[in-house]
C-alpha cells in the first residue's frame, strides 16, 4: 500500500468510522473501520471552496480564483487531489469536476436544481456502486446546503466498502445506461456482466422506469418518450392514457406499491427512498369513492409488506373508480 500517496495526509474527523486505501479498480476508495449502523451517520463535511455557479459555466478562471481566496494554511488541501483512478487531471477545471457536489436543493418536481458547486475533499474520496451502502440525500428545501452529509441505509460491517450512488436515478436505469452516464466501467457488484442478478436487475429497474412513466406521464428528463426507438411503453392507447393523465386510481395504486416491491427485492429501498415514495401510496389509497374499491384499497394498505399489499391491491386491478374522472382533472392542471 502507498505508505507516502497524498491521500494520506487528507485531514480525517478524530471519529471518521473509515479509512482511505486503495480499492481494487476503483484508484482510492473509503473503508469502514468499525461497524456502522443502519441510519447512522457516517460524514458530515464543509467543502474546501464553493463556486456559484451552474455546473457547465464553471471554468479554470474561476477554479483558480476560488482557490486564490483560500487561506494560505488550506492551499496546499487542493493539491492533494490525485486522478481518482480515471484520467490525469490536465486542468484545474478537471480536479474541480471529478471532487465536487451539487448544493442546490430540489425542485418542484423533487429534482436537485443545478446550483453552486463545493469542492468536498473527503466526500470525493467515496467510489460509486449502483448498489450501495450509503446515501448522501438531496436537500429536500430549495435552500442550498453548506455542507454535506452521508448515512448508512444499510448496516456496514468493518472492513466494508462504504459507496453511493453518483446519480440518484439510477434505480431506474440499466447497466449499459448507468456506464454511458458514469463515463467509467463500474465494478461493483450488480454491474457483473452476464450474471443472472445484472440481468434481473436490468429488467427490474426498466420496468421501474416505465412504471413511473405510466404514473406521472413522463420519463426521467421529464419528457414524453417518442413512440419510436425504443419506447418504454409500447402500447400506444396505455401511453396516451399516461400521458393525459388517464390512467385509472386502481392502477395507480398497483403501480405504485409494484414499484415499492421491485426497488425493495433489488435491494434499494432505503429509509429515504421509502420517505419520499410512500406518501403518494397512501394518498392514493385513500381517494377511492367506489365504496368496494375504498374497502380493498384500505385492506391493502393495513397488510405488513409491500408484497403483501400489493398482492391484496391486485383484485383492484381493471376496475374503474368513481373518483378517476375527478382525479385526471386535477392531474391534468397539474402538467
Ligand atoms: C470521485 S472519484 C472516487 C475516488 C477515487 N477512486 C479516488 O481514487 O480518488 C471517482 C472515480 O473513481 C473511480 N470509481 C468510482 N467508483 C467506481 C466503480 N464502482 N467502479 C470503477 N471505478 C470507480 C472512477 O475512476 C471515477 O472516475
Amino acid at each position: 500500500m502507498a505508505l507516502d500517496h497524498p491521500y494520506r495526509q487528507l485531514p480525517m474527523p478524530s471519529n471518521a468510522p473509515f479509512e482511505l486505501k486503495p480499492s481494487s479498480g476503483k484508484g482510492w476508495g473509503a473503508f469502514a473501520t468499525r461497524r456502522i449502523g443502519r441510519g447512522a451517520l457516517i460524514l458530515s463535511e464543509e467543502p474546501l471552496f464553493t463556486i456559484r455557479k451552474p455546473h457547465a459555466e464553471i471554468t479554470d478562471e474561476d477554479v483558480v480564483r476560488a482557490f486564490q481566496q483560500l487561506p494560505a494554511s488550506r492551499k496546499p488541501l487542493f493539491f492533494l487531489l490525485r486522478d481518482n483512478a480515471s484520467w490525469q487531471f490536465r486542468r484545474v477545471e478537471h480536479a474541480f469536476a471529478e471532487n465536487c457536489f451539487n448544493m442546490a436543493g430540489e425542485d418542484h418536481g423533487g429534482r436537485q436544481r443545478d446550483g453552486p458547486r463545493g469542492l468536498f475533499l473527503l466526500h470525493s474520496r467515496f467510489n460509486h456502486s449502483c448498489l450501495p451502502n450509503t446515501k448522501i440525500p438531496i436537500p429536500t428545501s430549495n435552500r442550498e446546503i453548506t455542507y454535506v452529509q452521508s448515512f448508512a441505509i444499510r448496516d456496514i460491517l468493518p472492513g466494508e466498502e462504504i459507496t453511493f450512488s453518483y446519480e440518484c436515478d439510477f434505480g431506474c436505469r440499466t447497466r449499459e445506461e448507468r456506464h454511458q452516464q458514469l463515463r467509467f466501467v463500474c465494478h461493483c457488484d450488480v454491474c457483473q456482466a452476464g450474471t443472472t442478478f445484472q440481468q434481473l436487475s436490468d429488467m427490474r429497474r426498466r420496468l421501474v422506469r416505465g412504471l413511473q412513466y405510466l404514473q406521472i406521464g413522463k420519463d426521467l428528463d421529464g419528457q414524453k418518450q417518442e413512440a419510436s426507438g425504443r419506447p418504454l411503453i409500447t402500447d400506444i392507447q396505455l401511453k396516451r392514457a399516461a400521458e393525459t393523465r388517464s390512467i385509472p386510481l386502481s392502477s395507480r395504486l398497483i403501480y405504485g406499491l409494484l414499484v415499492m416491491v421491485l426497488t425493495e427485492q433489488e435491494g434499494l429501498l432505503d429509509d429515504f427512498l421509502a420517505e419520499r415514495l410512500s406518501p403518494s401510496i397512501w394518498a392514493a389509497a385513500t381517494m377511492f369513492e367506489t365504496e368496494n374499491n375504498a374497502r380493498l384499497a384500505k385492506l391493502a394498505m393495513a397488510q405488513e409488506t409491500w408484497l403483501e399489499r400489493l398482492c391484496v391491491a391486485f383484485h383492484l386491478y381493471g376496475r374503474a373508480d368513481a373518483a378517476d374522472a375527478a382525479l385526471a382533472g386535477v392531474l391534468r392542471k397539474r402538467v
